[in-house]
């Protein structure tokens, strides 16, 4: 029988978040991002996930509030950045980014990056926000288990959460399993290694079942009940990428893409990085 997916998941609060949404990282202010966002809401997406460090917050907002798409529809998230941390510059930083955005309320406000001896006062100023009604969910992003498992035991409200670097050359089975048992929603950035979808199984796949590279992969994601954003600035694209939702992955291909898995990330490591 062929598995329906919704088209959105629960979090933890019951808040219901969109599977698949449009990323926005180095997609242009301005003219760009507005037409990208644009795009994608016709195209029915219903998420866009920004963040202060993508300098675009303002041109997704007023995409949203142009679109006609009604703001109760659209989720959007936005994340504060590493130089932002810490509870009182937390708190500042987003008073920024709903600025920016224009929307009201944020839906999502996450932790960019685990800055360490940062992280713990950035999310009591999260907590906050969620308890004050300015965020209708709180989370994490590159968290590996470990900064998870500090943050839990100091935090009042679980993060809802994680966003990481997750893609078929870097599948992070062990991490979506300590989500998967947490009850943390396990979103994936970079799902299309950046368009670098040229490998021979992709290619196969993509002829056995009529589906473009990266439709299989987002496909992938979701029977994994993984949330993605994939980004594009490319209306065809855009499209493309949402077409995902009218055919399923069988078993034995969803293990032959866990296989090619080469923990290679393409972007920093959650342990070391330097920005
Ligand atoms: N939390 C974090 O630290 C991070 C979060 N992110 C988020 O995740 C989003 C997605 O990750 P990102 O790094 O942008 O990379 P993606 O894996 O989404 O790849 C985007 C690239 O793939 C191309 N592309 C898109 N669709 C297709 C397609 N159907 N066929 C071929 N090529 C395609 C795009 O080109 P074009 O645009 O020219 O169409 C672009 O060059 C970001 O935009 C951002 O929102 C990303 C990195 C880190
Ligand atoms: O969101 C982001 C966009 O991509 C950058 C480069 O990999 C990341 O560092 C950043 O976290």
């Amino acid at each position: 029988m062929k598995m329906s997916i919704d088209s959105t998941v629960e979090l933890l609060n019951g808040v219901a978040m969109p599977r698949l949404g449009l990323g926005v990282w180095r997609t242009q202010e301005g003219e760009e991002v507005e037409r990208a966002v644009g795009a994608a809401l016709q195209a029915g997406y219903r998420s866009i996930d920004t963040a202060s460090m993508y300098g675009n917050e303002a041109g997704v907002g007023r995409a949203v509030r142009d679109s006609g798409v009604p703001r109760e529809q659209v989720f959007v998230t936005t994340k504060v950045w590493n130089d932002q941390q810490g509870y009182d510059n937390t708190l500042r930083a987003f008073e920024q980014s709903a600025a920016n955005l224009g929307l009201g309320h944020v839906d999502l406000y996450l932790i960019h990056w685990p800055v360490k001896g940062k992280y713990k006062d950035t999310y009591r100023a999260l907590e906050e926000l969620y308890e004050q009604g300015r965020v209708r969910a709180i989370g994490v992003s590159n968290f590996l288990e470990h900064h998870l498992e500090d943050l839990m035991g100091a935090c009042r409200i679980k993060p809802m959460v994680n966003q990481v670097e997750m893609h078929p050359l870097l599948t992070r089975k062990k991490l979506l399993m300590f989500c998967r048992k947490e009850g943390i929603q396990l979103e994936s950035w970079r799902p299309l290694m950046q368009g670098n979808l040229d490998l021979p199984l992709l290619q196969e796949l993509s002829r056995k079942y009529g589906k473009t590279p990266a439709q299989i992969v987002i496909r992938w994601h979701l029977q994994l009940g993984v949330v993605t954003i994939p980004k594009s600035v490319t209306e065809s694209r855009i499209r493309e990428n949402a077409g995902v939702f009218d055919f399923e992955l069988e078993p034995e291909d969803m293990n032959r893409i866990d296989e090619l898995n080469e923990n290679r990330r393409f972007g920093a490591d959650p342990d070391n990085f330097d920005f």
